[in-house]
């Protein structure tokens, strides 16, 4: 590990320690990976089942662990998310020095110092600073599939969402903490990029924590010193969180800051010694870990067929040349709950469009060489729907089966020719070939099994 990284780890254990979390026997340390950035590994080797490491509540970074130290009209008016980016954001470390946070200091400073290879930033260094990102890399945000761009899209609405809250929070409570002096000598645009680095940190490395009583309260969350350097894997990850009571009995945990984490290593797994120790973030999409982490999950053995989905709603919009048509079949869609998230999805065993793809061409099928929609058929189509009904007509399902057919060509088209343009390829290039190459064969698979004549 880089001398710094080594420092930054030790003056957290060390701080730890000071705070009663015994870490001179800690079974994991981190070190650096060759293409995931830092990543904990195992310095002895771990029985299944057994305890990886404890962390008690108090050094955890969350809502009830800061809320003492700002005012209550603050912490009533933000979310986790906002409260947590705005710590951060107060004490930001400067240049390569320590953060100066008395609190969680040297928590901070182990942090990731920028995020040039994350999506976001790029997004936000050509809204706000109207050029390409650098330092990391020049990437068009035009490479990007359009299910991604969309999405990313969507990322950068939270983002600024949170920027707004907490920046007019800021201003109509003043927080007085030493930190703001820093930050009082920054203009707008550095205190966004601060901002950025503040949110990115929190939304690549909170994970759920249970707060308060209700399990779906998005404030169940937090920041977990050690934990969160543990990478993601889909299929190889070796530890996992034991739940604590208020998961168990699903209540507001007593005390309020909760009861801590603890991690144990699986129970089918032995861990060696220097083995990685990963984590599954969940079953995400390469599309979610693209826009929310900034990787994906690598393609291993594409002949066997793949675990992927794309996202096809640009295409399907497009199809829907028809103005008057697709007027009414939005309406429709939209009234029954069917508009969008339209996705075609593959596994090793059968790849298909889905159901609410399916159901939206049929309704768009039904109506094709119609002016208007009658609600006779609608209501067989809603019968479809409903499993009164196996399919509205022979003839509407060979339409559908034509229209899957040539969202398919649509999508392998425009993969191929970037797939051609993308030669040269750093890391992140990969990962956006990774994007295109999963569209391309995910589109392959629908349309052989579409072509076979398999059913959807
Ligand atoms: C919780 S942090 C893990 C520690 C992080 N690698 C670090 O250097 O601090 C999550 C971030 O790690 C990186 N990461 C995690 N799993 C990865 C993987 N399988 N491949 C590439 N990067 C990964 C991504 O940048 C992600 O946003």
């Amino acid at each position: 590990m880089e001398s710094a990284n080594a420092r930054r780890w030790e003056n957290m254990m060390a701080w730890l320690d000071s705070l009663g979390v015994a870490t001179s026997d800690l079974p994991v340390e981190c070190r650096r990976t060759p293409a995931s950035g830092n990543g904990l590994f195992s310095r002895r080797s771990c029985r299944p089942g057994s305890l990886l490491f404890s962390i008690p509540a108090k050094v955890m970074m969350n809502m009830m662990t800061l809320k003492p130290y700002y005012p209550p009209q603050t912490v009533k008016s933000l979310s986790a998310m906002q409260l947590i980016s705005m710590h951060l954001l107060i004490w930001r470390p400067e240049g390569d020095d320590d953060s100066k946070d008395v609190l969680f200091g040297p928590y901070i400073s182990t942090l990731p110092r920028e995020f040039s290879s994350h999506p976001l930033t790029w997004i936000v260094w050509s809204k706000y600073l109207g050029r390409p990102c650098t330092g990391g890399e020049d990437i068009s945000l035009q490479w990007l599939p359009p299910s991604i761009s969309t999405e990313l899209q969507r990322l950068y609405s939270r983002f600024l969402d949170d920027w707004c809250k907490v920046h007019s929070c800021m201003m109509q409570s003043p927080v007085s903490l030493d930190g703001m002096h820093r930050l009082a000598g920054i203009d707008q645009t550095e205190l966004v990029m601060d901002f950025l680095w503040a949110w990115l940190n929190v939304n690549t490395r909170c994970i759920f924590y249970r707060l308060k009583s209700s399990k779906s309260d998005p404030n169940n969350l937090t920041m977990c010193p050690v934990l969160d350097f543990a990478n993601h894997s889909p299929d190889k990850s070796n530890m996992h969180p034991s739940p604590n009571n208020a998961d168990i009995w699903n209540f507001a945990p007593i005390p309020s800051i909760g009861e801590g984490l603890r991690f144990f290593s699986k129970d089918d797994v032995t861990i060696e010694e220097n083995n990685e120790i990963l984590l599954k973030y969940g079953c995400h999409s390469n599309k979610t870990l693209f826009v929310e982490y900034g990787f994906v999950n690598e393609i291993h053995d594409a002949a066997v067929g793949i675990d992927g989905e794309v996202d096809v709603r640009d295409v399907v919009e497009k199809c829907f040349t028809d103005p008057h048509r697709s007027h009414v079949v939005k309406d429709v869609l939209e009234k029954e709950g069917y508009w969008g998230d339209w996705v075609i999805f593959s596994t090793p065993e059968y790849a298909r469009p889905s159901w609410r793809l399916t159901t939206a061409l049929r309704l768009y099928n039904l109506m094709s060489g119609k002016d208007d929609i009658e609600e006779s058929d609608i209501q067989i189509w809603r019968d479809v729907t409903l499993g009164k009904r196996e399919r509205v007509s022979e003839s509407n399902e060979r339409s559908c089966r034509e229209s899957i057919l040539h969202i398919c060509e649509v999508v392998m088209n425009r993969a191929q020719r970037r797939l051609d343009g993308l030669v040269t390829c750093s890391q992140v290039q990969q990962s956006i070939r990774t994007l295109w190459m999963e569209e391309l064969l995910v589109a392959q698979a629908v349309k052989d099994s579409m072509c076979r004549g398999d059913g959807f």
